[in-house]
């Protein structure tokens, strides 16, 4: 998941719900949107939060996982979006796709394929993956790893001294 010569910037529920309201305020200034996709699971979070403060009612997901390397370093399709929301884009319909953070970009340039016209938003984004997103909050190195906090406990930490107590 993550190794010893990355940097380390975990987030809170109160810093995730900030930073996720502030990517709600930057799409607010950009029109209506007809629909969200929550790219599954990461996506499902920033994405509740952005429908609230939007009041965009028709949330959708989609869900991808990534192969292994040496399993041809594709990403398979566990959960397609569905046809209701495809044939809304295919009308004209202003979708937007969300996701906590883009990374080497892969995950987002296969959803983006799905859905050619939509408006891609991340929380976070690191320098590989920038360019395929249409609005984030900030930016991390690429040799940071983010610690989200449903993925967080509360946890003993020795002092910067380097004692124990
Ligand atoms: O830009 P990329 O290199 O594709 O990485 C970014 C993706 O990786 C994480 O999801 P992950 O596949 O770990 O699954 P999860 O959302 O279920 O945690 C994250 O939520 C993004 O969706
Ligand atoms: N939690 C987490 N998942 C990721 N998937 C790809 N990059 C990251 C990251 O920095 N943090
Ligand atoms: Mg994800």
């Amino acid at each position: 998941m993550t190794n010893p010569n990355q940097k380390s910037f975990p987030v809170t529920w109160d810093q995730f719900h900030r930073d996720s309201r502030a990517l709600a305020w930057r799409l607010a200034g950009m029109g209506t949107f007809d629909a969200v996709v929550a790219i599954a699971r990461g996506g499902l979070v920033p994405a509740a939060i952005v429908a609230r403060e939007l009041n965009i009612r028709t949330v959708e997901t989609v869900a991808v996982k990534s192969y292994d390397h040496q399993n041809q370093g594709g990403i398979q399709v566990l959960k397609a979006i569905s046809q209701p929301v495809l044939d809304l884009a295919r009308n004209g319909g202003k979708i937007l796709i969300v996701d906590d953070l883009v990374d080497t970009g892969s995950t987002a340039r296969v959803v983006r394929e799905m859905l050619p016209g939509a408006h891609f938003a991340t929380v976070y984004a690191k320098p590989k993956g920038r360019e395929l997103v249409d609005t984030f909050i900030t930016e991390v190195s690429q040799d940071t790893w983010i610690f989200f906090p449903w993925d967080l406990d509360v946890a003993y930490v020795a002092p910067i001294s380097g004692g124990t107590d």
